[in-house]
């Protein structure tokens, strides 16, 4: 027998965890004090809720497993929400553990301090954006409670809820279960492998689509090998971005619709059949399509469900359907037969004493690279997320779906904390004026992520969208005169030389966190974004009369 806190802690660990985020809370402390003292997991405190969730929702994806986020009742657990939904959008298990009130504190009848509405409102809220919920109230049975909801998070990869009453912490239970994720149906497996390559057999020009749930299904290098034998061309969407990095020998680039480089868009959309693997069949992927992902042609595995035109096989998980595809398949362990599609990234930034343009940013980082490896990425919302579609692939946590902003700063905290790697992090100003302090807490975690800036003072993506409104203007926060004050070094460049001047410098300074305030114009976006805007009005121009 162990406590309920050592338990839940071991069951975490057991269940692929590696370490929390958290802020705690008079409703959580017994439980942080368990986490604190037992060093089960490691943890780490940030500043303000919102950066926990995304820091846990990075690190899950970089850990393709589970992330871990632990609130007070209430006030923190309700300041988590929007990350926790944008995990739920993006497939990301992060576990959510909220402190909560005790029985007697339930029985006592007052309205309880960070109490909602009832007391059980919170697990209300949570209910909509998590896969699976436990109310830890019965220590006999939490054991086998904590395993379902650690089982039901990896296998549908998607968020849970565990609500710890801070009166049971200490309470005398057995240890965790790990349950196994369920396998395929073998039936339904069979049937849709069969179905798949024939279709695929029959096909002129078929593709092979890649998003999330091959990182979070740790199916990367099983997809590289799927389409080598298969000799398919394969492309991440928007979402997908960053996937397959190892794989560049099957990766042709990003489908972007009318906002892509026009050769990946021809090979997905003159494709007459689409294997889509992992794919969140969204509007920021799929809508500036200039032909739509018809039944007939489209193949679709997410979510343990196999989309066939219009048959669907239920219970087949992406990672099982990939081995059965491998298995039916005959050896091939080369590229797609046709002439692979190698992209050219910009690169080779001129040093000169230009003012630096937004689509600088990804040559001097493409650049970067060249010289010293790539680094491990995150993106924020905003044309930074567009400006990433410019540097050559690489590994990247970014709100490319839900698009959320804040992201950015806590995700390469969540990182650098899962790689033990130090992250690059692409931000925007309004952005950074979000969660960009969560860089205060770099110096006492011994983090030293890079932090690229896009300042151009303002909202620049709505403005890209709607130029008349002045309320996109931003002031000048002068981010890089605050940095040092944050425990990091800060550098404002307004040229290209400048630029890559301190990229150079931070790379070489380790040990505090580099913030590189780019000044870009107002008016100007990345030569991505403005292709993605002006698909946008011609999908969403009113049909001539
Ligand atoms: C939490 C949050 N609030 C508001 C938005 C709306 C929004 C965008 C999307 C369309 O929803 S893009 C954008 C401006 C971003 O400004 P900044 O970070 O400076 O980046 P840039 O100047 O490169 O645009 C906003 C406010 C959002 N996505 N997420
Ligand atoms: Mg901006």
């Amino acid at each position: 027998m162990t406590t309920l806190a050592a338990a839940l802690l071991e069951g975490l660990k057991e269940h692929g965890a590696r370490e929390i985020f958290g802020i705690p809370g008079d409703f959580v402390l017994p439980f942080y004090k368990a986490i604190e003292e037992s060093r089960i997991l490691p943890h780490y405190t940030l500043s303000h809720e919102p950066g926990v969730g995304f820091a846990a929702d990075a690190a899950a994806r970089y850990h393709q497993g589970l992330g871990v986020a632990v609130v007070t009742y209430g006030a923190g657990a309700f300041n988590l929400v929007n990350a926790v939904a944008g995990a739920y959008a993006e497939r990301s298990p992060v576990v959510v553990i909220a402190g909560a009130p005790g029985a007697r504190e339930r029985a006592g009848g007052f309205l309880l301090h960070h109490q909602a509405r009832s007391i059980d409102t919170q697990l209300a809220v949570f209910r909509e954006i998590t896969c699976d919920q436990a109310v830890l109230d019965d220590p006999g049975r939490a054991p086998e409670a904590i395993a379902r909801v650690l089982r039901n998070a990896r296998e549908q990869s998607l968020p849970v809820y565990i609500e710890a009453p801070r009166d049971l912490v200490g309470a005398r239970t057995a240890a965790v279960p790990t349950l196994a994720c369920r396998p395929a149906d073998p039936g339904a497996l069979a049937e849709c492998a069969e179905e798949i390559l024939a279709r695929l057999a029959q096909a002129r020009a078929p593709v092979m689509i890649v998003d999330v749930e091959i990182r979070r299904y740790r199916i990367e290098a099983k997809t590289a090998k799927l389409a080598r034998a298969l000799e398919l061309p394969v492309v991440t969407t928007f979402t997908g971005r960053g996937l397959m990095e190892e794989a560049a020998d099957v990766l042709a680039g990003t489908y972007l619709g009318a906002a892509g480089h026009p050769e990946i868009t021809r090979l997905v959309e003159d494709a007459d059949a689409m294997l889509l693997l992992g794919v969140i069949v969204s509007d920021t992927n799929f809508a500036l399509s200039q032909r739509q992902l018809d039944a007939q042609r489209t193949m679709l595995a997410v979510g343990r469900e196999v989309r066939v035109g219009h048959h669907v096989y239920r219970n087949v998980p992406i990672e099982y359907l990939e081995d059965e595809l491998v298995r039916r398949t005959p050896r091939r362990n080369k590229p797609a037969g046709r002439k692979r599609l190698v992209l050219p990234y910009p690169r080779g930034l001129a040093a000169d004493d230009r003012p630096i343009a937004p689509s600088d940013v990804a040559a001097a980082i493409n650049d970067l690279f060249d010289r010293h490896g790539k680094m491990p990425m995150a993106a924020d919302m905003g044309d930074c997320l567009f400006v990433a579609m410019e540097i050559d692939n690489t590994a990247l946590a970014a709100p490319g779906y839900y698009a959320g902003m804040g992201f950015g700063v806590p995700a390469g905290i969540g990182v650098a904390v899962a790689t033990q790697r130090r992250p690059l992090v692409l931000v925007g100003d309004g952005a950074f004026q979000m969660t960009g302090w969560e860089l205060g807490n770099c110096r006492r975690h011994g983090l030293d992520p890079i932090v690229v800036l896009l300042n151009n003072r303002s909202w620049e993506m709505l403005r890209a969208f709607q130029p008349e409104s002045a309320f996109n203007d931003l002031d000048d926060w002068h981010f890089a005169e605050i940095a040092p004050a944050l425990g990091g070094t800060g550098e404002r460049v307004t040229t290209r030389r400048e630029f890559a001047a301190a990229l150079e410098r931070a790379v070489q300074n380790r040990g505090r966190f580099a913030l590189i305030e780019v000044m870009l114009p107002r008016g100007r976006t990345s030569d991505t974004l403005a292709r993605f805007v002006a698909g946008f009005k011609a999908v969403r121009a009113p049909a001539p009369a």
